[in-house]
C-alpha cells in the first residue's frame, strides 16, 4: 500500500532528523500514511544541507556518534533507551543494529545507522519521502503536521513559526547557565533567602539558594574563570551576545569587580550562620523545575569547556560535590517557548494542527529529540485514527520530558527579556523523587554512599512498570 492508496489522509512530518524520522516511523507503524519532508538533498547545482549536516541521510548525527549511557538502572538516558525500545523505536533499533564498542555507552557507526533509518523508512509502504524545504507555514489542507526541523530549522520556516507564536525570539544565540541537582548542594553552607526578603507571586520570600564567598575565595574564582579553557565557535555561530546575557567569564574579563556588581552581588542577603559578617560576593541558584529538584546558577551562562566548568564551579562554597544536570553553553539554537505554546500532546495551542517534536520543543540531545518524535508520532497517529492518547505518566522518562517542556519548568524571565525556559537533557531530577532506600531487596543495609544509586534504580523500576501500565491501558 502507498500513502496514495490508503483511505486515510496522510500526516505530514517536516524534518527527517532524529525526531522526524522516529515520528514518521511511529505514524506508519500505527497504520497511518505519512509524508516526510526533508530539505537536505542533492541538486544539480550542488548539495543542500544545514550548517551542521554533511549528508542527505535521514537521522544524521551532526556531532558525536553516541547515544550516551545504555544503563537503564542507574542512568536516566539509559532508562529512556529502555522505554523507547519497549515502544518499537526505529532510532533505538537501528542504533542497536549498528552499535560500535563504547563501554557502557550506546555508540554507533553513524553512516551505517543513518543508512539503516533511511532504508527502513524508504521501504515502509505507508511512508513517502519528499526532498523539499517547507519554506513557511504548511498549506492549510495539511490538517495534521509534526514539525521536527531541529536546532537549525531553515530561516523561512523559523520566521513563519515566530510570526504565528508571537514570541519574541525563536532562533538565537543561546546562552545557557548550568543546572545543579539539589541533593548535591551543601545546605550546611548555603541558605535560602530572596534578595531583601522580597516575596514572590507565591508568597515565598526564600526562593533562592545562596552561596557566600569571602574576598580570597572570590579572587581565586575570578582567576579560574579567566584562565579556564573556552569553547571555540564555528563560523556560523558568530552572533553578537545579548546585552544582559554575557558569558560569566566575559564579564570577569571586563574587570575584577564586575561580577560583584552583577550576578554575584552580595546586597540584600544575610548569611544566617554569620549574620554580622557581610559576604564579599554571593552566587544565587534559582529553582528550575516544579519538583524543586533542579536549580540553575543565576547569570552563569558560560562558554567555558565542560570539564573546566565542573572544576571551576565546584570552587564555589557549597558546590564542592555539585552534580550538574546540565552544563552551560553558548550556541545557535532554535526552540519554542513550549511551556506556553504547547499542550500535553505537543500540539500548538494556537494552531492545533501543528505538533512539535525534537530539539525545537526544548529538549536537548539525540535521544531526547527522538523520544519526543516517538510521542508526537503516536499522538498524531491517534488523532488521525480518532483515538485519544494521553502522555505517559511523569514517573517515566518519556512522560518526564513531556512534563518538562509543557509545564514542569518554572517560568520566569531572565535579564534581556528572554524566557528562562532552556533545553534540557533527560535526568532523574525531572522525575518525581523517591526516598533513598536504606536496605536492599535482600534486607541488607545499604551503605550511605550507595543509597543515591539505589534510589536511581528504584526510580527506573517504577518508570518501566508505569510505562508498561500506560502501554497496556
Ligand atoms: C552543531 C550541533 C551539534 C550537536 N551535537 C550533539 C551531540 O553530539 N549529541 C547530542 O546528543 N546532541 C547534539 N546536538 C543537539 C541535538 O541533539 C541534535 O541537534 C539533534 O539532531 C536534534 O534532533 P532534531 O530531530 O530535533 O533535529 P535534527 O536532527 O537537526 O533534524 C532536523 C531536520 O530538519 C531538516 N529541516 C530543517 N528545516 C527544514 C525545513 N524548513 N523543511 C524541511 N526540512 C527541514 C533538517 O535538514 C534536519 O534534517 C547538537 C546540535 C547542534 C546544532
Amino acid at each position: 500500500m502507498s500513502t496514495q492508496t490508503s483511505p486515510l489522509k496522510p500526516v505530514h512530518v517536516i524534518g527527517g532528523g532524529l525526531a522526524g524520522s522516529e515520528a514518521a516511523w511511529q505514524i506508519a507503524s500505527a497504520g497511518v500514511p505519512v509524508v516526510l519532508h526533508e530539505m537536505r538533498r542533492d541538486e544539480p547545482s550542488g548539495p543542500v544541507r544545514t550548517e551542521a549536516h554533511h549528508t542527505d541521510g535521514l537521522a544524521e548525527m551532526v556531532c558525536s556518534n553516541s547515544f550516551r549511557s545504555d544503563d537503564w538502572q542507574f542512568n536516566a538516558v539509559g532508562l529512556l533507551h529502555a522505554e523507547m525500545r519497549r515502544l518499537d523505536s526505529l532510532i533505538l533499533s537501528a542504533a542497536d543494529q549498528h552499535q560500535v564498542p563504547a563501554g557502557g555507552a550506546l555508540a554507533v557507526d553513524r553512516d551505517g545507522f543513518s543508512a539503516e533509518v533511511t532504508r527502513r523508512l524508504q521501504a515502509h509502504p505507508l511512508v513517502t519521502i519528499q526532498r523539499e524545504e517547507i519554506a513557511g507555514l504548511p498549506p492549510e489542507d495539511w490538517d495534521n503536521v509534526v514539525v521536527a526541523t531541529g536546532p537549525l530549522t531553515s530561516p523561512a520556516l523559523a520566521d513563519a513559526i515566530l510570526d504565528l507564536s508571537g514570541e519574541g525570539q525563536l532562533s538565537f544565540f543561546d546562552a545557557i547557565a548550568p543546572i545543579i541537582h539539589l541533593d548535591s548542594i551543601d545546605m550546611d553552607v548555603a541558605w535560602r533567602q530572596s534578595r531583601y526578603d522580597k516575596e514572590g507571586p507565591g508568597g515565598d520570600a526564600a526562593a533562592y539558594i545562596n552561596l557566600p564567598m569571602n574576598k580570597a575565595e572570590y579572587e581565586a574564582f575570578v582567576d579560574a574563570l579567566i584562565a579556564g579553557p573556552k569553547a571555540e565557535f564555528k563560523d556560523w555561530e558568530h552572533v553578537p551576545y545579548f546585552d544582559g546575557c554575557l558569558p560569566i567569564e566575559v564579564m570577569a574579563e571586563r574587570g575584577r569587580e564586575t561580577l560583584r556588581h552583577g550576578p554575584m552581588k552580595p546586597v540584600g542577603l544575610t548569611n544566617p550562620r554569620d549574620p554580622l559578617v557581610k559576604s564579599y560576593a554571593i552566587v544565587q541558584l534559582r529553582q528550575d523545575n516544579a519538583l524543586g529538584t533542579l536549580w540553575n546558577m543565576v547569570g552563569f551562562q558560560t562558554k567555558l569547556k565542560h570539564g573546566a566548568q565542573a572544576e571551576v564551579f565546584r570552587m564555589i562554597p557549597g558546590l564542592k560535590d555539585a552534580q550538574f544536570a546540565r552544563l552551560g553553553g553558548l550556541h545557535r539554537n532554535t526552540f519554542i517557548n513550549s511551556p506556553r505554546l504547547l499542550d500535553r500532546s505537543l500540539r500548538m495551542k494556537l494552531a492545533p494542527r501543528l505538533r512539535f517534536a525534537g530539539q525545537m520543543t526544548g529538549v536537548e540531545g539525540y535521544v531526547e529529540s527522538a523520544a519526543t518524535g516517538l510521542l508526537a508520532g503516536r499522538f498524531a497517529a491517534a488523532d488521525r485514527l480518532g483515538q485519544t492518547l494521553e502522555a505517559p505518566p511523569a514517573t517515566t522518562a518519556l512522560g518526564a520530558l513531556v512534563e518538562h517542556v509543557t509545564g514542569g519548568h518554572i517560568p520566569g524571565e531572565i535579564e534581556g527579556g528572554k524566557t528562562s525556559f532552556q533545553p534540557m537533557n533527560i535526568n532523574y531530577g525531572l522525575l518525581p523523587p523517591m526516598e533513598a532506600p536504606k536496605t536492599g531487596e535482600d534486607g541488607v543495609k545499604i551503605p550511605l554512599k550507595e543509597r543515591g544509586r539505589a534510589k536511581k534504580r528504584l526510580m527506573s523500576l517504577r518508570a518501566l512498570a508505569d510505562l508498561d501500565a500506560w502501554r497496556q491501558a
